[in-house]
């Protein structure tokens, strides 16, 4: 099959890549010409365990990319997974779905003879495939919806195991216009052992809202149990392993800790929120699941305030500054308020994460970056763990270099005893 996929982030290089690994041909489409360059010579312009291999297979092969949507009109579906970012207020900025749908309209309109697939992956409102999407390509390429089809097919896929998670999904859900739409899409995956389910357009766009937004409840209540239970001198740890043996519940996203970061869960959660709020509804537990998800980093800063008095002038190491582990990727990472706090205090930051800091310094230039987690450690004397990283649960020896061995963790992963959870 050939296929287009349109921007190539997160979403569209790890799709584009891994379709190509399936035998797809597969031309990515991205405006900015510095990420097609790199793609083009086999450098991923992100980290994704994988992701490397793919490329060295594939580039040269049956994958390439483009700033130039020529190719649209001669492939059988196109993918669209450019961003979605918020706007001001919490609502999902569609302006680049719109014009990636312009520019494959206006690609279309080239051949025409071709049935083509047109596929959002990409988070949208329920209502912008049809009404936005498809409107959209059918003015510019002037066809009608007998010879273009349209899907929505979201994606699940995390970061950090994204490649992973793309070969290996739970399920794939195809919302289609129609069954000939639809039957492309899972063509496409057929190599894929997920459960297929076909949907309506609308509630796909809504099952990937709600997936998130489910998520992000299971964290944030983990989280308000947490801060309980530490009131109560309890384990949440202990209780979620508990809680989590029912089957009903699972025992997965119960880890209570300084709250969900990264680019789609505050996103996405607060874009439904402002939908529901359109629709004159009030959605009180989705907002109280952002509300927990910002007082909780700043927990971490009350707890070291109260342990060391005052902050000034004091070095303060900062462990782990993306999101999650096994990523560079910072965006709305809980490392960011926790930061910004810290230089309020007037504290000495001294920062490091295996591979976040460089994304990091284009923030806060102003703190220190260090190469190891020594050099943070060494004369500190406080310490905030804010990233997964499985590495820091080998750290034991580093923590004795620290003037004052007050260390505040804000991930469940650490394995020494002298450490103080956030809300445990
Ligand atoms: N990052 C993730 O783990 C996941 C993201 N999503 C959703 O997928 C979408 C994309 O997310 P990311 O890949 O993280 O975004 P991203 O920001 O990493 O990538 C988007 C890419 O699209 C390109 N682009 C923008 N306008 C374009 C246009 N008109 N033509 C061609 N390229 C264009 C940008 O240059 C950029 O490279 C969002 O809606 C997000 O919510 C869904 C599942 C997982
Ligand atoms: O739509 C998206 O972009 C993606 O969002 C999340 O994936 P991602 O944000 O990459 O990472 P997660 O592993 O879900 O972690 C998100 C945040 O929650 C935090 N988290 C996770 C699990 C947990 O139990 N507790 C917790 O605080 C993590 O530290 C991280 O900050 C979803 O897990 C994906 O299914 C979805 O496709």
């Amino acid at each position: 099959m050939k296929i287009t996929v349109v921007g190539g982030g997160y979403v569209g290089l790890v799709s584009g890549a891994c379709l190509a690994d399936l035998g797809h041909d597969v031309t990515i489409i991205d405006t900015v010409s510095a990420k097609v360059d790199m793609i083009n010579s086999k450098k991923p312009p992100i980290y994704e365990k994988g992701l490397l291999d793919i490329l060295k297979r594939t580039v040269g092969k049956n994958l390439t990319a483009s700033t130039k949507y020529e190719n649209v009109s001669e492939s059988d579906v196109s993918l669209i997974c450019v961003g979605t970012p918020p706007k001001k207020d919490g609502s999902a900025n569609l302006d680049y779905i719109k014009s990636a749908a312009a520019s494959i309209g206006e690609e279309l309109k080239k051949k025409s003879e071709k049935y083509h697939v047109v596929a959002v992956k990409s988070t949208v409102p329920p209502g912008t495939t049809e009404g936005i999407v498809k409107t959209t390509v059918l003015e510019y390429s002037g066809r009608n919806d007998e010879d273009v089809g349209f899907s929505m097919n979201p994606e699940f896929l995390r970061e950090g195991l994204a490649v992973e998670d793309f070969m290996h999904p739970d399920r794939i859900v195809i919302g289609s216009s129609d069954k000939r739409a639809g039957d492309v899409i899972e063509q496409m995956y057929e190599k894929l052992n997920g459960d297929v389910l076909h949907t309506g357009i609308t509630a796909a766009e809504m099952i990937k809202y709600t997936s998130n937004a489910f998520l992000a409840t299971k964290i944030s209540f983990s989280n308000e149990i947490g801060n309980i239970c530490k009131s109560l001198s309890i384990d949440v740890y202990e209780v979620m392993k508990g809680v989590g043996m029912d089957h009903r519940i699972s025992p997965y996203f119960l880890n209570a800790g300084a709250g969900f970061g990264g680019s789609c869960f505050p996103k996405d959660v607060s874009a439904l929120v402002s939908l529901a709020e359109e629709k004159d509804q009030n959605p009180i537990l989705l907002k109280s699941v952002l509300d927990v998800n910002k007082t909780q980093p700043l927990k971490m800063t009350e707890i070291l305030k109260s342990r060391l008095c005052s902050l000034k002038n004091k070095k303060i190491a900062v462990l782990g500054l993306a999101f999650k582990d096994n990523t560079d990727d910072i965006r709305d990472s809980r490392s960011i308020p926790v930061i910004e706090a810290l230089i309020l205090e007037e504290a000495d930051v001294f920062a490091f994460d295996p591979m976040a800091s460089d994304n990091m310094k284009n923030i806060y230039p102003e703190i220190n970056y260090c190469k190891t987690a020594l050099e943070a450690l060494k004369d500190a004397e406080g310490c905030l763990v804010m990233t997964e990283w499985p590495e820091f649960s080998k750290l034991n020896d580093e923590f004795n270099q620290m003037k004052s061995k007050i260390i505040i963790e804000g991930r469940h992963i650490l394995t020494i005893d002298e450490k103080e959870g956030i809300c445990w």
